[in-house]
């Protein structure tokens, strides 16, 4: 672990427009696991978050390290999701233009719990960790693999040389704790479908300040769930890669609910129908996607590369279905 930390300190870190970093058709696959790595410590550097919150090279090194390391090797919801996850959030503040509506403490929340928000997981949902009645379950009654993640979260800030908040002050750390574990709760999609109702009202009504509390909570639970499933809004030959990836751990999961309760599982996670995918692309994409990026984009029109995006998938899943 510490050579590990001391190699990638003195090593090169490429700048974010070397890398594409900016954009919204950003795609991880060419990197290796170690340039992900320092694309990381990148979108941290060049948001001035090191200098703005005295965080350490060394410390910040470590910690994403220790992030990297706590997601399991699962087919969809591994490091590289939560990595792209935080350079979506990344674009849209810089690119999409809402960097303006944020202080550089919620700048620092958003992209931790980013990279944080699907800490350990283990490729099956919060409905299968009730059926077997797993010990999240027991632990956490809604909401559960979220509360886990937030949980896994704090364990690696408490550990030895990887608290990145270590310069804060009191009142900062209580603040951004706060703002981690409302971010990381989010991004639970059943939570999206009871709040978009109330976000669709705020772009109707034409706000564009989002600086009353409730407002601004808001407006950060919908960016999470828009970098969550942004791997729909990427250029159909990643989209369609990344969507085998997603029906892949769902098919483990109906393999697991078929061979540990003898349960036929739902259709999004049952293999024996996997020519229903496009179908069922077309679904997620209606009654999900559409919805959330339209919103974004009539929000401030910088955002709509994301919209189009959804569009243009939609036609390829379209086109397969037919
Ligand atoms: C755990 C939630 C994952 C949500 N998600 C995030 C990003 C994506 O790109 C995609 C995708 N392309 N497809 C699906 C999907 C697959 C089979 C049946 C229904 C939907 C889900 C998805
Ligand atoms: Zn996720």
């Amino acid at each position: 672990q510490q050579d590990e930390t001391d190699k990638l300190v003195s090593s090169e870190f490429p700048t974010g427009q070397e890398i594409g970093l900016y954009t919204f058709e950003f795609n991880d696959i060419p990197l290796d696991e170690l340039e992900t790595v320092k694309c990381t410590i990148t979108m941290f550097t060049e948001a001035n978050l090191l200098a703005e919150f005295k965080i350490p090279l060394e410390v910040m090194c470590r910690w994403t390290l220790s992030v990297k390391k706590n997601y399991r090797p699962v087919t969809y919801h591994n490091w590289r999701h939560a990595f792209n996850v935080t350079q979506t959030m990344f674009t849209i503040l810089y690119t999409g233009g809402l960097i303006k509506k944020f202080e550089g403490l919620e700048v620092l929340g958003l992209l931790v719990a980013c990279l944080c928000h699907d800490l350990d997981h283990r490729g099956t949902n919060n409905a299968f960790q009730v059926k077997v009645a797993s010990p999240l379950a027991m632990l956490y009654s809604t909401s559960v693999m979220e509360h886990h993640h937030f949980d896994h979260c704090i364990m690696i800030l408490n550990s030895e040389g990887n608290n990145i908040f270590q310069s804060l002050s009191p009142a900062q750390y209580r603040n951004v704790i706060k703002m981690l574990e409302h971010a990381i709760l989010s991004t639970d999609l059943a939570l999206y479908f009871k709040k978009r109702g109330d976000f669709q009202k705020l772009v109707q009504s034409g706000e564009t300040e989002y600086q009353d509390p409730y407002k601004k909570d808001l407006l950060k639970a919908m960016m999470m769930t828009a970098c969550d499933v942004a791997a729909i809004t990427k250029p159909w030959e990643i989209q369609e890669k990344v969507a085998q990836l997603v029906a892949n751990e769902f098919f483990e999961q109906g393999d697991k609910e078929r061979s540990e309760l003898g349960e036929t599982p739902m259709a999004m996670m049952d293999r024996e129908k996997k020519d229903e995918l496009p179908k069922m692309q077309v679904g997620f994409i209606d009654a999900i996607c559409l919805p959330i990026y339209k919103m974004f984009a009539e929000m401030n029109q910088k955002l709509s590369p994301l919209y189009d995006g959804v569009l243009d998938n939609k036609k390829h899943w379209q086109q397969l279905a037919d």
